[in-house]
């Protein structure tokens, strides 16, 4: 019976326990480039089993808040390398999280303050993060989007891909995860409340997936399917994301997956942040059945569960089988050290929300270590 502190070999990768630190967006990358705070940050956190960075964008288009890092400049990926080798150094896995906002995005962080991409044009009901230039942040209404021509995505695909490459052999990546959560691009085209396409990327099924496998089999093409992952987030609510009825979309999604050999398919159960029982549609949501079709389908990739686990809860996702490994968020941003901490059931640090955006090493490196 596995314990979350068993290796596990994922795709290429070769993992020293079960326990993954979740991507975090912290907006802490002026200009888009991680500095010496986040080699600190990323360093001290380097027992994970896998490190999964925080959200990166693939290009200028998909920038959708202030200080968060980039793939695509040189000072980028020189920031990123550093990083990578401040993990490698203390003996970490960490792979990049591949990130195109879509429309959750502003016009001032836009290539010639033009209007953030999606496949329609409708406004999402969130937020984005902007700096003053006092300095401070402030999270203000995303902007109006413009649908995409068809004619644009391959465009778009060709980012994920040379980000994706670039993060291998340039930056020190293990891997790389895309981004198709939580109400971003990807996610955007997947779900009927934010695509209202009447092309080949709209309305069925099969359609709104499409964008998807472009980008994956684009991603694998470049740096193999052993050292790419995905996120993806069936029914969060995040960033204004709905679908009529996820259970098919996402079955489809990982039956098409089974057969493209991922390192792992990472699961956000429930509202991202929120509630683990969240749904949308008219039943709660079947994450074994999810499961069970990818298998099903050939997939053989590790099954990353998130969202809310506590120790206990994810011991038992292991110990059960259901997840072969279980990412934990703000537990890690507030405990450097978590790995040793469970497996010691030593007390955890309570996370400082108040510094979780933006700011300097407050709430970002000085967590302390148990003693
Ligand atoms: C990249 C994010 C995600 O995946 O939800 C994100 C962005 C801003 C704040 C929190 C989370």
């Amino acid at each position: 019976m596995a314990t979350l502190f068993d290796p596990l070999r994922v795709g290429d990768l070769a993992l020293a326990n079960r326990i993954v630190m979740a991507p975090l967006t912290r907006n802490r990358s002026p200009n888009a480039v991680p500095g010496d705070l986040s080699v600190t940050y990323y360093g001290q956190r380097a027992t994970a089993g896998l490190i999964v960075t925080e959200a990166t964008a693939i290009s200028h288009q998909g920038q959708g808040y202030a200080n968060v890092p980039g793939l695509y400049g040189a000072d980028q990926l020189a920031g990123w390398k550093r990083v990578t080798d401040a993990v490698h150094k203390a003996g970490g896995k960490i792979v990049v999280q591949l990130w195109h906002v879509g429309r959750i995005s502003h016009t001032t962080l836009q290539p010639g303050g033009g209007k953030p991409v999606a496949p329609s044009a409708i406004r999402a009901k969130s937020k984005t993060f902007l700096v003053k230039p006092d300095g401070s942040g402030e999270f203000v209404e995303t902007s109006e989007p413009r649908a995409l021509d068809a004619a644009e995505l391959p465009g778009i695909v060709d980012d994920f891909r040379r980000a994706a490459r670039a993060a291998i052999e340039e930056a020190g990546f293990d891997g790389v995860e895309i981004h198709g959560a939580n109400g971003y691009l990807i996610d955007q085209f997947l779900r009927s409340g934010t695509n209202h396409r009447s092309d080949d990327y709209g309305g069925s099924i099969e359609n709104r997936a499409r964008f998807l496998f472009e980008v994956v089999d684009a991603v694998t093409s470049a740096v193999g399917a052993g050292k790419t992952g995905i996120r993806l987030s069936p029914v969060t609510p995040a960033n204004d994301a709905s679908d009529a009825d996820p259970q098919p979309l996402f079955n489809h999604v990982v039956e098409g997956l089974g057969a493209r050999g991922l390192a792992y398919i990472h699961i956000v159960e429930g509202a991202t942040g929120g509630a683990r029982d969240f749904s949308q549609g008219d039943k709660p949501f079947d994450y074994e059945e999810l499961k069970a079709g990818y298998r099903k389908a050939g997939g053989r990739g590790a099954w990353l569960a998130n969202n809310g686990y506590d120790k206990e809860l994810a011991e038992k996702a292991v110990a059960d089988g259901y997840a072969d490994l279980v990412a934990f968020g703000k537990l890690f941003i507030a405990n450097p050290d978590l790995v040793s901490r469970l497996k010691r059931n030593a007390e955890l640090n309570a996370p400082d929300k108040a510094t979780f955006y933006g700011g300097d090493a407050r709430g970002y490196t000085d967590y302390p270590t148990a003693a």
